[in-house]
């Protein structure tokens, strides 16, 4: 079985010109969507992500306030920044890339973020009311991940699936998206992570399989069930004196070799990537939408 290449770039681009309908419809009703992007620091990889933000931003007509700030940036600094978009009423999302340079505690900056406007996510309130089955922002590769899945007609419901990886930003998300009780849910989630004994006895058993574990080739096809969807978060530079740039993308999974096996896999890059930033685009519009229902 060759199979079916997900194609991220496609579905996300469909779901962007949805979303560019939706918040032109917004701003002609006066709240255009607005979304505050911060920067610490001078990270190569968290600079392009930033820059693909504020590009899809202006594509989609939302409005974007970018912020860039040194890596010196103290944290009291970051937090007055914080503030001030929370109480700006052009702004209905704020986003914060990670990571943040080691002198800033994370935790303290992603609970400064009003959880209204958090659309990333990542507060606690959102993280807890999402965990509970409440309607609240979702983080944006684990939602990517479902659009992908249920818009390739990938089954959930009573699907088998093996999460490697335990990242509050996809392993812990994913897993409690997919067990909740709904359309896009009622799967049987297991998480492997690094002290899993025997991981690819689970790979093994698995109908979906989503590899989020930060290294090449983690999942390989003798791991892998004939048939599965695999979705592959994996974003790793490897050396290659071909390319301009003395490096290329690969993912978590061996992609020329599970291809041969699996029903569904997603492509890197090209697969979950483009859709982490059209969710973003999704809350983002989704925020002013509550902002112009509450007028
Ligand atoms: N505040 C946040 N920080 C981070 C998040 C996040 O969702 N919110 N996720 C990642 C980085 N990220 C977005 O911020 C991100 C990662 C990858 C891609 C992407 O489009 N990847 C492309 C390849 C891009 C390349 O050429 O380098 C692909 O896979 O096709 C977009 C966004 C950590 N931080
Ligand atoms: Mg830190």
């Amino acid at each position: 079985m060759t199979a079916q290449i997900i194609d991220g770039k496609q579905i996300a681009s469909q779901m962007r010109e949805e979303i560019k309908t939706k918040a032109a419809e917004l701003t002609e009703k006066g709240v255009q969507p607005g979304l505050a992007v911060i920067l610490v620091g001078e990270d190569p990889a968290s600079q392009s992500y930033v820059r693909a933000k504020e590009k899809a931003c202006e594509n989609c007509g939302i409005y974007s306030s970018d912020n860039r700030l040194s890596a010196d940036t103290t944290e009291e600094e970051l937090l007055a920044l914080i503030d001030n978009f929370n109480k700006d009423p052009k702004i209905h999302g704020i986003l914060v890339q990670l990571p943040l340079p080691k002198h800033i505690d994370e935790g303290k900056v992603l609970l400064a973020i009003d959880p209204n406007k958090d659309v990333d996510g990542f507060h606690p309130v959102n993280v807890g009311k999402m965990v509970v089955g409440e309607k609240a922002f979702l983080p944006c590769t684990p939602h990517g991940i479902i659009q992908l899945l249920v818009r390739s007609g990938v089954q959930l419901e009573g699907a088998e699936v093996v999460v490697v990886g335990r990242s509050n930003i996809v392993g812990k998300p994913i897993a409690n998206m997919l067990i909740q009780k709904s359309d896009t849910g009622n799967a049987t989630v297991t998480v492997c992570h690094t002290r899993t004994k025997n991981m690819a006895d689970h790979i093994k058993r698995a109908d979906i399989v989503i590899a989020a574990a930060g290294g090449p080739n983690t999942v390989t096809a003798d791991m892998v069930k004939e048939g599965a969807a695999i979705i592959d978060v994996g974003v790793n530079r490897v050396p290659d004196d071909t390319k301009k740039k003395g490096y290329r993308l690969v993912g978590d999974v061996d992609f020329e070799c599970v291809k041969e096996k699996a029903g569904f896999i997603t492509p890197v890059p090209g697969g979950v990537g483009p859709m982490t930033i059209t969710m973003l685009l999704y809350n983002t519009v989704e925020s002013a939408q509550r902002v112009a229902d509450a007028k």
